[in-house]
């Protein structure tokens, strides 16, 4: 019996506080899902009476040369499934996408230890919602049918698509990885719904994430994806040390017990506390894209070592902000909880975090907040109904957030703002930004789940 098609999808996020804080597992980070999501939709790859393949196809049908084909086999001695990209045909060039490879090579290495390690062929089909990439022209009506699709055609390759920063790796990864696991795992092994089984995803898709970026970060993106919105600590980067390359002798064994936590030292320690984040009713989430962009490695690799130089003014100026950043997770609560009622105190949190931000900034000469994006923030922070807003994450030039009421005139308002924005030329480090746009995300509670596949129908 062939299997089902079936379709899964997992959010993008915003991290609204804790930033290179929550790289050490001293402080925590207070991340939103967002309702901009990456779909996977797998099924049977048909082949021709007799024949056998061993294939994986993955397509992005909104850009250009996005398609790629992998063949798999069995490794020696245990070192889980093989993955070699294949040429479709002589001519075409290999594009290569880390995130896919090493998601295939993960889930299927995993599933060949719990299930048969011979794979029917599949196809697997991503969509990524619009608000992933700025769209070019976003100001201008969509002029023909296939930009008004749900789903629209970015008409470039991927490579080209300018990203808005929203996590899509870590949203495809775990889309990727859950949709496997769906369909290649027996069936009542494995559903979204069980939390151990959440639990083994997101174990896997934080392995495969970090060994497809060739490094572990906090992991907090992969996280959300999973769990949707909540308060981060993350896992000790110790515990993916022994883990080895795929291929590598009993790769498969080790990876399945770091996926099944089956030892004391493959147990993770991240906390997920989904209870203590909360955006309440009548606030929402805006974010602004900013045409420009920032080179996060580098950034991260600056203030680590400004704190290493500076221990005890960083680790004084982190603990100030960790607790600010815990109030403001407090303040959400008691928003959310009936027991405080007044926006000015959430003014007043984010404000005292911006101020150790740019402080931050200033002593690692990294622009976490830089210039120009104080002054867009200051310029938003003014707009009657916008509560507060920084810059996410790293910070830096990719886009800011903001807390506003959650009312369509103050949208139109910071709308009519950023439409005529002039970026001012930052006189440190020469960057002036480009145009501003409001996206159409908000915040979601919600982490990976299994859609309606039918939904996709028309668009493949
Ligand atoms: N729609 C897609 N289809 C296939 N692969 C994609 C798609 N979107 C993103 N990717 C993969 O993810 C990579 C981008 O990941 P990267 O970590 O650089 O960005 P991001 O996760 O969006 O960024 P940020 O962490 O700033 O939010 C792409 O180069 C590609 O390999
Ligand atoms: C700087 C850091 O704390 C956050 C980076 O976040 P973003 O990719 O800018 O959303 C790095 C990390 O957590 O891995």
């Amino acid at each position: 019996m062939p299997l089902p098609r079936q379709a899964v999808s997992a959010p993008g996020k915003v991290f609204l506080a804790g930033g290179y804080l929550v790289l050490d597992r001293a402080y925590t980070a207070l991340v939103f899902g967002l309702d901009a999501r990456i779909h996977a939709i797998i099924e049977p790859l048909p082949t021709s009476p007799g024949v056998t393949l061993s294939e994986i196809i993955v397509k992005s049908p909104q850009f250009r040369d996005a398609s790629w084909t992998y063949g798999y086999r069995l490794a020696l001695d245990g070192g889980g499934i093989d993955i070699t990209q294949l040429r479709v045909d002589a001519l075409s060039e290999l594009h290569r996408n880390p995130f896919l490879d090493t998601t295939l090579s993960f889930v299927l290495s995993y599933v060949a230890t719990i299930a048969s390690p011979t794979f029917q062929p599949a196809s697997i089909t991503i969509f990524a919602d619009n608000d992933y990439y700025t769209k070019p022209n976003s100001d201008e009506p969509p002029t023909n049918a296939a930009q008004q699709r749900r789903f629209f055609d970015f008409q470039v390759p991927l490579w080209e698509a300018h990203k808005t920063g929203l996590g899509s790796s870590a949203a495809l990864v775990t889309a990727v990885t859950a949709a496997l696991l769906v369909h290649y795992l027996p069936e009542g092994s494995f559903s979204l719904t069980n939390e151990a089984d959440r639990k083994r995803l997101h174990n896997l898709a934080q392995a495969a994430h970090c060994a497809a970026q060739g490094k572990v970060g906090s992991g907090f993106d992969v996280a959300s994806a999973v769990y949707g919105s909540c308060l981060y600590r993350r896992f000790s980067p110790s515990l993916l040390e022994s883990l080895g390359t795929s291929g590598s002798p009993d790769f498969g064994a080790r990876l399945k017990a770091l996926v099944e936590e089956s030892s004391h030292a493959s147990t993770w320690n991240t906390e997920i506390k989904k209870s203590a984040v909360a955006i309440p009713k009548g606030i929402r989430l805006v974010m602004c894209d900013v045409d420009c962009g920032s080179q996060t490695p580098g950034m991260v690799k600056k203030v680590l070592a400004w704190r290493k130089e500076n221990p005890d003014v960083a680790n004084k100026l982190w603990s100030e902000l960790q607790s600010c950043n815990e109030d403001l997770a407090t303040k959400l609560k008691d928003i959310e909880e009936g027991r405080l009622s007044d926006y000015g105190a959430l003014t007043s949190c984010i404000g005292k975090i911006r101020s150790h931000i740019r402080e931050m900034s200033r002593l690692s000469a990294v622009p976490i907040e830089p210039p120009a994006q104080t002054h867009l923030l200051d310029a938003c922070s003014n707009v009657p109904g916008v509560i507060g807003g920084v810059v996410p994450g790293a910070g830096g030039y990719d886009a800011i957030v903001l807390l506003i009421k959650d009312d369509e005139q103050v949208v139109s308002e910071l709308r009519r703002l950023l439409a005529g924005w002039k970026g001012v030329k930052d006189e440190t480090d020469g960057v002036t930004i480009g145009k501003v746009s409001v996206l159409g995300v908000r915040e979601e509670m919600q982490g990976v789940r299994v859609e309606n596949v039918k939904q996709y129908e028309w668009e493949t």
